[in-house]
């Protein structure tokens, strides 16, 4: 996969690394970045081989936000796309059958904070930095942060975060369950990997459908809920790889996953 302003990169057993590579503007998600995010992770969707995707950016931030420069001249018909480009590219992430790991070098503002919120797992080095800051360039959150934001650190937290623009460090982002660990920078993609890799030594399907029953479920009630989890754990029982993770289990030996 070639593009301009990202790197793929095969790191074995199943992961795929993925660098937003536009260091000079700190990664500034413009309109082709957004395209190229979107073409790299629907092809990451449908690739046989991709079990886990770990998502960092180059240089001193992970992504300081959707492109100033793009937004300043927008008007309000414009700026609703622009808002529904970015809303939808990360719902393709949020929604991709792969977990999706952010590795969360430096920056994560704005439309940066809610990339990664799309991911289903923040990793934070000791120099990240998470903020919503659009209330102070006169602009809500847009690209998903009023509704993912909540749903990650709760309501009163987020709405602090964005009513005040205010920069949160890494172990205060850890403090509000924002991310789950945190790692020197130079083992945070190391750790990300490891971690990649353990996800992507279990059965590949089981995975899939409990990323989905969460996904789906967090946005029902609780009955809904239970019904979507009995539709996934049903499903499992139709795959070889239930067959063989049992088996193995009862043969006192380690299965060996065909991802079927
Ligand atoms: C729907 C989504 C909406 C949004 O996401 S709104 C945007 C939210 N993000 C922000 O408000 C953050 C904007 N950036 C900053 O505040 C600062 O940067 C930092 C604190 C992250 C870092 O500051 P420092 O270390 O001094 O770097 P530097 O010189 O400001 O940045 C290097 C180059 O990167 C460009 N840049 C940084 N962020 C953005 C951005 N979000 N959009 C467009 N360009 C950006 C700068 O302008 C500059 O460029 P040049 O070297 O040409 O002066």
């Amino acid at each position: 996969m070639d593009y301009k302003y990202l790197l793929v990169e095969d790191k074995g057993d199943g992961v795929k690394l993925v660098t937003i590579n536009k260091e000079k503007s700190l990664n500034a998600l413009n309109s082709e970045v957004l395209k190229e995010l979107s073409d790299c992770f629907l092809k990451l969707d449908k690739c046989q081989e991709t079990k886990v995707i770990v998502l960092t950016g180059a240089g001193k931030a992970f992504v300081a936000g959707a492109d100033i420069s793009e937004m300043s001249p927008l008007s309000a018909a414009e700026g609703y796309a622009f808002g529904k480009l970015g809303m939808d590219v990360f719902m393709q992430v949020e929604r991709n059958s792969k977990p999706v790991i952010a590795a969360v070098n430096g920056f994560a503002l704005g439309g940066g904070c809610e990339l990664s919120l799309s991911c289903d797992i923040r990793l934070a080095s000791t120099k990240a930095k998470f903020g919503q800051p659009e209330v102070g360039l006169g602009i809500t959150p847009g690209f998903g942060g009023t509704q993912r934001l909540i749903r990650a650190v709760g309501p009163g937290m987020a709405k602090e975060l964005i009513y005040t623009a205010n920069i949160i460090n890494a172990e205060e982002a850890l403090r509000i369950g924002l991310v789950n660990h945190i790692y020197e920078p130079e083992e945070l993609l190391d750790q990300a990997i490891k971690l990649a890799k353990t996800i992507a030594s279990k059965a590949k399907l089981a995975v899939k459908y409990a990323k989905s029953a969460i996904n789906n479920g967090i946005q029902a009630d609780i009955e809904t809920g239970m019904e979507i989890e009995r539709t996934s754990f049903g499903l499992c029982f139709a795959t070889e790889d239930q067959k063989e993770g049992m088996k193995a289990f009862l043969e006192k030996r380690n299965p060996e996953f065909k991802n079927r």
